[in-house]
């Protein structure tokens, strides 16, 4: 097994990711003490690629993908757009890596501004950057928009204001605005969590076609592994926990042959099982619910409090590197490092 200081990547023809973590941590000062909410994170995102990255509440998620769009300047590490430090960038060019990488926010009614016609809202930034020149090039591009996102017939939705549409509709609205600049990644921040499951469904299903035709990178981030699996299946996952990636590889991978106790804790914790994810044979046992705060992170793997592996003396020692287990999945256990991933069934 060799260690990975970047994760392994599937790259596209031209050998380059669109997208690199190389390295990024963020430290928040907080009244208990300097916390790192994502800590030395490789990952790696291709032109038109799904990348999940899943974990629970406060593992760090939204904390990466704020420094992916360029949102947040990692305390260190460089994020890298087509080639370059996206922090080396002149202001033209940065604004140009901002159209490029578009954020969803899990909740779009703080994200849409509620004075703001339909309209108004998508044809503001296709002005504002003139990618279309007047304004009924903009209005006939934002009927466009909404027609890509399923809110038909188009003039029922333009002289809405997000107060009148239901959350799945302004879940649309927000993707439809995200898609004004021709994005090369979407980052989907638990894009879908706050809806009801039928809603939540269609949504998932309007992003999967716009993946698929549209060929734009996802940045897909979520705390639900059945959703990644859904969403990122051909694709690749990256499983977060307390501001580490703990496990890496592709998705049917991750979903079907975890290796790292946390992943399989999380998948045996998924409540109604879906029938086609491979339980662990036993249930992975835990020792402990509790999640140890960030502020007073365990020594060596900071999962071992909770971890039903845990083995005095290997577990606590040093903190386990990423490592891969497998071709193309790696993980973040000494145990798995020492005894090898069991194979995966066929
Ligand atoms: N600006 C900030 N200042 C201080 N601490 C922060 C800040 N932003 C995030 N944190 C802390 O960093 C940790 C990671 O937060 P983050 O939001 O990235 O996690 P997450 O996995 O996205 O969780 P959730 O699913 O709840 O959004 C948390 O402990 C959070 O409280």
């Amino acid at each position: 097994m060799t260690a990975v200081d970047e994760t392994p990547a599937v790259q596209d023809a031209s050998g380059k990711p669109l997208m690199t973590l190389d390295g990024v941590s963020q430290v928040f000062d907080t009244k208990a003490g300097p916390i790192r909410a994502v800590d030395q994170a490789n990952l790696s995102i291709n032109p038109g690629e799904v990348l999940c990255l899943v974990g629970e509440s406060g593992s760090g998620k939204t904390t990466a993908a704020r420094m992916a769009a360029g949102l947040t300047r990692p305390s260190s590490g460089q994020v890298m757009f087509d080639g370059t430090d996206i922090w080396s960038l002149k202001k033209r060019d940065f604004r140009d890596f901002r159209r490029s990488v578009q954020y969803v926010h899990q909740d779009p009614y703080a994200s849409l501004n509620p004075t703001r016609t339909i309209q108004q809202t998508l044809t503001a930034p296709l002005l504002k950057h003139g990618v279309v020149k007047g304004k009924q090039a903009a209005a006939e591009r934002a009927y466009e928009l909404l027609t890509k996102v399923d809110l038909t017939p188009p003039e029922n939705y333009l002289s809405k204001y997000p107060h009148q549409l239901s959350g799945g509709q302004r879940q649309r609205v927000a993707v439809a605005r995200a898609l004004t600049l021709d994005p090369k990644i979407i980052i989907a921040d638990e894009s879908t969590s706050m809806l009801d499951v039928s809603i939540r469904i269609s949504v998932l299903a309007m992003l999967g076609r716009l993946r698929d035709e549209l060929g734009v990178g996802f940045l897909f981030i979520t705390h639900d592994l059945a959703i990644a699996k859904y969403f990122g299946w051909r694709g690749r996952t990256a499983v977060m926990y307390l501001g580490r990636i703990v496990e890496f590889g592709p998705t049917p991978r991750i979903i079907n042959a975890p290796t790292h106790p946390y992943t399989r804790a999380l998948i045996d914790a998924i409540p109604e099982p879906d029938p086609d994810l491979t339980r662990t044979k036993n249930a992975e046992s835990l020792r402990s619910l509790e999640i140890p705060s960030l502020a007073h992170l365990p020594p060596g793997c900071a999962f071992h409090p909770r971890c039903g592996r845990f083995e005095d003396g290997l577990c606590d020692g040093d903190v386990p590197q990423l490592i891969q287990v497998r071709p193309g999945q790696s993980a973040a256990c000494h145990v798995v490092a020492r005894d090898g991933a069991d194979e995966p069934a066929a």
